[in-house]
């Protein structure tokens, strides 16, 4: 019995314990099966980790091709450094920081200049090539206006390694003609022709003998001139009568566009704490000293923007053949209007050709004679001997590294023209319509019509010597490259039709080689900003009113060629950017001009106050000698105008300095100054020629050597 009872005992405590095992074991279970769940989960989400893995790695992938593909972008635009920069608003924003080209750069164009490593800097930082989306400030009412929004200009550098000057230019005194009565001229006096860098004739032209008939061609081309009869005689009666009254500005010429401008420019506004009166005394009178007192230092800006614009591209190199216009005196301070002002009966005739002057009409047609001596290649023997070896070296010094090819170099100049035909009947071209010329008669429509044969060059070859820069057809169609697309889908004048935009896009094909000046001389534009110095130089360059121009951006560079009196000059003009953070920059190019076109805007009393500002930097660069022109522009705004024609010639008179004014927008009087400058210029130069004295270098002895 007791057995019994242990037995049963124990077989309960058994189980008691099987039955603690088994919910052990259910408890297992569960926990098994929750750990199964967590598994499941766990190869769930490790399923999505791979799956997700798989497209980063396909992404992955495809940002690597387009990293090569990007690659290759660049290895293939390594001839070129282009960037885009925004130029600030004219009303800086609050907490915005300055823009890379604030960036303080090296000094330029000096002895310790190092543009490689400039150019190097910019190649070895993409990302210092920023395209920054900076909209313009709200104009309003531009649209009516010749002056345009101010808006983002695109900047690119670009190396021009074939000498720019490298073809002989031609020069026959055969058909020269002979300088008007009472007009000085140099011993060959000069052709009645110029050229404009738009004629699209092939460099291989056959040659025409002079007196023959215009070519067709020649009447796509329109004289920068469109002054009507009697203007220029105004600006040279100025001082007995208000200025250009007889001018009225054309609907584009908004009144209070200017003053729209300069509100929303900053820069333009705090360019100078001189004083500027708000309105000047009557025409006639003679301005306040104070006015004359404004040059003092607008406070420049600590950055050193380098932005060298390649607006250049430009270049507009064609050869323009400038007749007798009229001739000054070495005299540097009469060099410009004095001319006009001594011989107003040849301006009445010049202002409506201004590129043709006394010569009979054969003369215009001079461009055959020049190739053949192109080919000769006796300008380009002078050319070699005259340009100096300093200005050479300086060429040298603004080559941009290695960014060009030769090939597309070659392209990049117009081959040798000669001026479009023009009539001295000539209209100031109606409002809103800025070509004159096109409305112009052809050549030889009438017995004043003078130029307007296209002159011819043949392939020039590549020159041993580089290029500063290259200079590019700027407002090419389909190729704006320096320009901000908005900015460049500019019609070339307003109110213009498509016939300009054939014009523009003839453009392309002033891409030939140029020959060897005779001269060589660097002429830098200043003036505040938006008196129309880009404007101006575009006009220059392409005979067409530039719309929808954006402020310079450090400076541009161009080259123009002028054949004058029977000599080749190649100018090299640099635009340089009015607004003050500029300024230092500027400073750094002024000592290596030899010519300044001194800007202001006839609409804008502050910008000619500020004349003097610039004079002093002039002084402080130690350029007292340099040939000055100062130019007033716009001319055509004549209602808005705060500056008389008399208190800009008078300031002209007490600075020693020429002086004339222009309208870049109707084309006004345009080359005409230039002229006259690149004739003060040679005077200068030919006068300092003769007066240096050859010496001998002498070599430094030789050191001796060390014999271990
Ligand atoms: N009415 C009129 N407007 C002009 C004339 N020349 C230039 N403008 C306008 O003036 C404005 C400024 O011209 P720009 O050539 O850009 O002036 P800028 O001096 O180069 O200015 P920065 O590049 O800032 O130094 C533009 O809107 C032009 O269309 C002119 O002769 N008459």
């Amino acid at each position: 019995m007791a057995f019994s009872t242990h037995m049963q005992e124990v077989l309960d405590a058994k189980e008691r314990e099987v039955q603690r095992l088994t919910e052990g074991q259910r408890e297992l279970e569960v926990q098994l099966l929750y750990l199964s769940s967590t598994q499941q989960e766990a190869n769930s989400e490790n399923q999505q980790l791979r799956e997700a893995e798989r497209d980063l790695t396909g992404q992955l992938e495809e940002v690597r091709g387009q990293l090569q593909v990007t690659r290759g972008h660049l290895n293939t635009a390594r001839g070129r450094v282009s960037w885009q920069t925004e130029e600030e608003p004219s009303v800086p924003r609050a907490n915005e920081k300055a823009p890379p080209e604030e960036a303080p750069l090296p000094g330029l164009f000096g002895d310790s200049d190092d543009w490689d490593q400039l150019l190097s800097s910019f190649g070895n930082h993409p990302h210092r090539t920023p395209q920054l989306s900076w909209s313009p400030p709200p104009t309003p009412n531009v649209t009516s206006s010749p002056q345009t929004p101010r808006v983002v200009r695109q900047i690119s550098i670009s190396k021009q390694p074939a000498l720019m000057f490298g073809q002989e230019p031609a020069s026959d005194p055969d058909w020269a003609p002979s300088s008007p009565t009472g007009v000085l001229s140099s011993p060959k006096d000069g052709k009645g022709v110029e050229n404009t860098d738009r004629q699209h004739i092939s460099p291989k032209q056959p040659v025409e003998p002079p007196g023959l008939e215009v070519k067709p061609e020649a009447h796509l081309l329109w004289s920068l001139s469109g002054a009507p009869a009697g203007e220029l005689d105004s600006l040279g009666a100025a001082k007995a009568e208000p200025p250009l009254q007889g001018l009225s500005p054309p609907p584009q010429a908004s009144t209070g566009s200017r003053k729209q401008f300069q509100a929303s420019d900053p820069g333009s506004k705090s360019l100078g704490p001189g004083p500027a009166p708000a309105k000047l005394p009557t025409e006639g009178e003679a301005l306040p000293e104070d006015l004359y007192a404004a040059g003092s230092d607008p406070g420049l800006g600590s950055e050193k923007v380098m932005a060298l614009s390649e607006r250049a591209t430009e270049s507009s190199q064609g050869l323009e053949l400038v007749g007798q216009v009229s001739t000054e005196g070495p005299a540097q301070g009469e060099a410009g209007m004095a001319g006009l002002e001594t011989h107003p009966g040849e301006l009445h005739k010049a202002h409506g050709q201004i590129f043709r002057m006394d010569g009979p009409p054969a003369h215009t047609l001079q461009s055959p004679k020049v190739q053949p001596k192109a080919e000769e290649g006796n300008l380009g023997d002078r050319g070699q001997q005259d340009l100096g070896t300093e200005q050479a070296a300086e060429a040298h010094g603004l080559e941009m590294g290695n960014l060009e090819s030769p090939q597309q170099d070659a392209q990049l100049f117009p081959p040798w023209s000669v001026i479009a035909p023009t009539s001295a009947e000539a209209e100031v071209p109606a409002p809103g319509k800025m070509s004159p010329s096109r409305s112009s008669p052809p050549m030889g429509a009438g017995s004043e019509a003078v130029v307007g044969t296209l002159l011819t060059l043949p392939e020039l070859e590549a020159q041993p010597r580089p290029m500063p820069m290259s200079a590019q057809v700027e407002s090419e169609p389909g190729a704006p490259q320096s320009r901000e697309p908005g900015a460049e889908s500019r019609s070339e004048k307003p109110g213009t039709d498509s016939e300009e935009t054939g014009l523009t896009s003839s453009l392309g094909d002033l891409t030939q080689p140029q020959a060897d000046p005779d001269y060589l001389f660097h002429v830098i534009f200043l003036g505040d900003s938006n008196v129309g110095k880009t404007t101006f130089l575009h006009l220059l360059h392409h005979d067409a009113f530039a719309t929808g121009l954006t402020a310079t951006v450090g400076v541009d560079f161009r080259v123009k060629n002028l054949l004058v009196d029977n000599k080749c000059f190649a100018l090299q003009l640099w635009d340089t950017a009015g607004q003050e953070r500029y300024h230092s920059l500027t400073r750094q190019l002024l000592r290596k001009a030899e010519g300044v076109v001194l800007m202001y805007d006839v609409t804008s009393l502050e910008s000619f106050t500020h004349v003097r500002y610039w004079l002093d930097c002039l002084q402080d660069a130690g350029m007292d000698g340099a040939v000055i022109l100062l130019l007033g522009n716009k001319m055509d705004c004549e209602e808005e105008r705060q500056v008389p024609t008399e208190a800009g010639r008078h300031l002209a008179q007490e600075l020693g300095v020429s002086f004339s004014e222009c309208s870049a927008a109707l084309g006004h009087n345009i080359l005409e100054p230039i002229v006259n400058l690149t004739r003060s210029l040679k005077i200068q130069e030919d006068c300092l020629k003769e007066s240096l004295v050859e010496v001998a270098p002498q070599r430094p002895p030789r050191r001796a050597r060390c014999c271990s």
